[in-house]
């Protein structure tokens, strides 16, 4: 059995815990039933102990296996990782739609990606990152009573990703915990008004007017703080025509939206200027999960 599944970019700079978007950069898990259990790790944190045993999939997979077989078998994971890890671009969210996809898959039983979604929302509770993981596209998604209500645009292959991918590693979590309990009206109207509008652009496909709706006062520049020369790659990218440009998530990532003939020009800059960072030109994704037996 064969599970592929996407990176995502989430908030988009004003859609914070509700808009994100999937990009071709895939985890693949190659799952094989076995006498005893076997794990092997290849590409991202494949030197990392604790990223090797890949806790964080089996638990979620012995889980929902059992859940839904009553049983207890043994398998062999080949994890092949492409996604960078604690960088913003949803590796965690990845994991968790991976190993569920696989828990169904192996355990035979008929299902729904939006099944996977909501039980995807028990392990990680904003809707931002593991929508798109499910579903691909651009999505925009709440939560009412443990439920993802979303909706998707599928995104045209003249657009593309240009990830600027720091070494710096920032937990979501620890970052969540430094954003204020409480916000001025002004900054959530400022955010929220973008939020929709950013939504209604991609909706319509009204790409050159993303840069008006991309700006935010809930938590990027305060996150961007820990990294300040994230504010000069932003402006790098802008200056060489991206349609937005935004931290990727939690970060360390930042992320830029650019049609397909401007994205070299906006790589290379970047590259010259941050010659110490990961650039990537990436096709924006809609498949998102993909199973195959
Ligand atoms: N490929 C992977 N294999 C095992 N665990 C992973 C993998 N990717 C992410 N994780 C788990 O998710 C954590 C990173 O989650 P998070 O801080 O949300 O980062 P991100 O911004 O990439 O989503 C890692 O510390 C690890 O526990
Ligand atoms: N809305 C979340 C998104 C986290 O994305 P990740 O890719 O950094 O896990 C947040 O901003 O905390």
């Amino acid at each position: 059995m064969f599970v592929s599944v996407p990176a995502t970019s989430a908030n988009l700079g004003p859609g914070f815990d509700t808009l994100g978007l999937a990009v071709d950069l895939r985890n693949e898990i190659i799952i094989k039933p076995s006498k005893f259990l076997s794990i092997s790790t290849h590409g991202e944190g494949a030197d990392n102990p604790k990223i090797k045993k890949n806790t964080l999939f089996l638990n979620i997979f012995n889980e929902n296996y059992k859940r839904l077989t009553k049983r207890t078998d043994n398998f062999r994971f080949e994890f092949h990782n492409r996604i960078p890890i604690s960088r913003g671009l949803g590796s965690s969210s990845a994991v968790i739609v991976a190993s569920l996809s696989a828990a169904y898959e192996a355990a035979g039983v008929k299902y729904t990606k939006r099944e996977i979604l909501n039980q995807a929302l028990r392990y990680e509770s904003h809707p931002d990152n593991i929508t798109p993981a499910v579903m691909g596209g651009f999505n925009v998604a709440c939560v009412e009573n443990g439920r993802v209500y979303s909706k998707k645009r599928r995104l045209p292959d003249y657009l593309k990703a240009v990830v600027v991918v720091p070494n710096r590693t920032i937990s979501t979590a620890k970052s969540r915990t430094v954003l204020p309990k409480m916000y001025k009206k002004e900054e959530a109207v400022y955010s929220l008004s973008r939020s929709s509008y950013m939504t209604a652009l991609f909706m319509s496909e009204s790409w050159d007017l993303l840069r008006i709706a991309a700006k935010d006062k809930l938590h990027q520049s305060r996150r961007m703080k820990m990294m300040p020369e994230l504010f000069d790659v932003q402006k790098l990218a802008l200056k060489h025509g991206a349609l937005m440009s935004t931290l990727s998530g939690s970060g360390s990532t930042f992320f830029s939206l650019a049609y397909e003939k401007d994205a070299p020009k906006i790589a290379q800059s970047l590259r010259s200027r941050f010659p110490q960072y990961r650039v990537l030109i990436l096709d924006l994704d809609n498949y998102g999960v993909i199973t195959k037996d």
